[in-house]
């Protein structure tokens, strides 16, 4: 058996059987699977692993009644593709306030790599199920008295939801639908564009400071790659939630619309991003974001260690708790 390319893996459709083109002919000549994205320039790694695709939505198996909608769901998130458009919806529905626990974000990572593996589906469409909330960030009961094995767990699912979404080769588009404070914002910013409703009750805002914790540096390249360094270095020292008329000023969400054309609006701009050919599209997408997830991925364990250290210690506990306090109080 000739070894294969180095391109091939599980990115491959022939995979894990390789095909003949993903082999190694006798001169030793890496020849990549030709379902690879073959084009893309050195040093400019593929998104995902999924291989890009290009009008793959508009492909029906002939014979076939043409499949409208599939939707699935497990517990936390009710997911619905229309295969017709090949967009899919994520909903959140964990109440009271979609906090980012790990159970939710086991189910986030496990429904969005099912999208990925799905060739009818080539947009994704994050939103909220809960009136009023998008995601309260991450489940701060995960961060507070576990023991370290817990962090580190909790921690490595925070980090691979964001090399999901973040590096993720579908066009993703948040429709941002209530408040978006810390993990919240994070999932929206991590998107390739933010729609939110026109209301000044509902903020968005990376808010660690203000509950004395440090966003890790992954969350702030996220943020400065959206806004910039000087609104960004403000905005998270300061913990600032920002109200929709706010964020949109600073560039922190694309748009706001009434909450009634949220939906509506969010399939449009779908399928101007959707018009686009696929390769083209991905390739950009990977060339301005590779330093930043390349930049986790090589410090991925180091990142785990430091925030289980951080977690750790009885000053950042207490700020927790005391956090955790203010807001059960506040809420009843
Ligand atoms: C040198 C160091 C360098 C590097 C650092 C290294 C490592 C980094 C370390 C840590 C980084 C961590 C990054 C953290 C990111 C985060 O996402 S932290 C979470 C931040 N989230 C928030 O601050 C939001 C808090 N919540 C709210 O503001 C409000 O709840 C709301 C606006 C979302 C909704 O308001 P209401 O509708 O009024 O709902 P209530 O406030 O009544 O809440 C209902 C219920 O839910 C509980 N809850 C709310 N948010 C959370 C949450 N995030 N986690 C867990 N639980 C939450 C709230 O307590 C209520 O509970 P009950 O009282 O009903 O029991």
């Amino acid at each position: 058996m000739f070894p294969v390319s180095p391109n091939y893996g599980s990115g491959c459709p022939c995979f894990p059987t390789p095909c003949a083109q993903a082999v190694l002919g006798s001169t030793s000549t890496p020849v990549p699977c030709p379902a690879l994205p073959a084009c893309v320039p050195p040093g400019v790694l593929p998104l995902s692993r999924r291989p890009p695709a290009w009008g793959r939505a508009a492909r029906q198996p002939p014979g076939l009644p043409l499949a409208l909608a599939r939707a699935f769901s497990n517990n936390k998130i009710l997911v619905e593709l229309d295969e017709s458009s090949g967009v899919a919806t994520m909903k959140f529905k964990s109440p009271p306030v979609n906090s980012l626990s790990l159970d939710f974000l086991t189910e986030f990572c496990i429904s969005l790599e099912k999208l990925e593996n799905n060739r009818a589906c080539r947009g994704v469409i994050l939103t909220s199920a809960i009136p009023k909330i998008f995601s309260s960030g991450l489940d701060i009961t995960e961060m507070c008295g576990k023991s370290t094995e817990h962090y580190a767990e909790f921690w490595r699912a925070v980090q691979e939801m964001w090399l999901r979404v973040y590096g993720c080769n579908m066009v993703m588009i948040a429709a941002v639908n209530g408040s978006s404070p810390a993990g919240g914002c994070l999932i929206a910013l991590s998107c390739d564009y933010r729609i939110m409703v026109d209301n000044p009750k509902f903020s968005i805002g990376l808010n660690e400071t203000q509950l004395g914790i440090v966003a890790p540096f992954w969350f702030k390249d996220t943020f400065v790659n959206v806004v910039g360094q000087r609104i960004a270095e403000r905005s998270l020292q300061l913990g600032a939630l920002h109200p929709a008329p706010e964020a949109l000023k600073l560039g922190v969400v694309d748009e706001l619309v009434p909450e009634e054309k949220l939906q509506e609006r969010a399939a449009a701009v779908m399928a101007q991003w959707l018009a686009l050919p696929d390769h083209a599209r991905q390739i950009t997408k990977s060339m301005m974001r590779k330093t930043v997830l390349d930049r986790l991925i090589s410090h991925r364990e180091e990142d785990i260690q430091h925030f289980i250290s951080f977690t750790s210690k009885e000053s950042i506990q207490k700020s927790l708790r005391m956090y955790m306090e203010m807001l059960r109080k506040k809420s009843g």
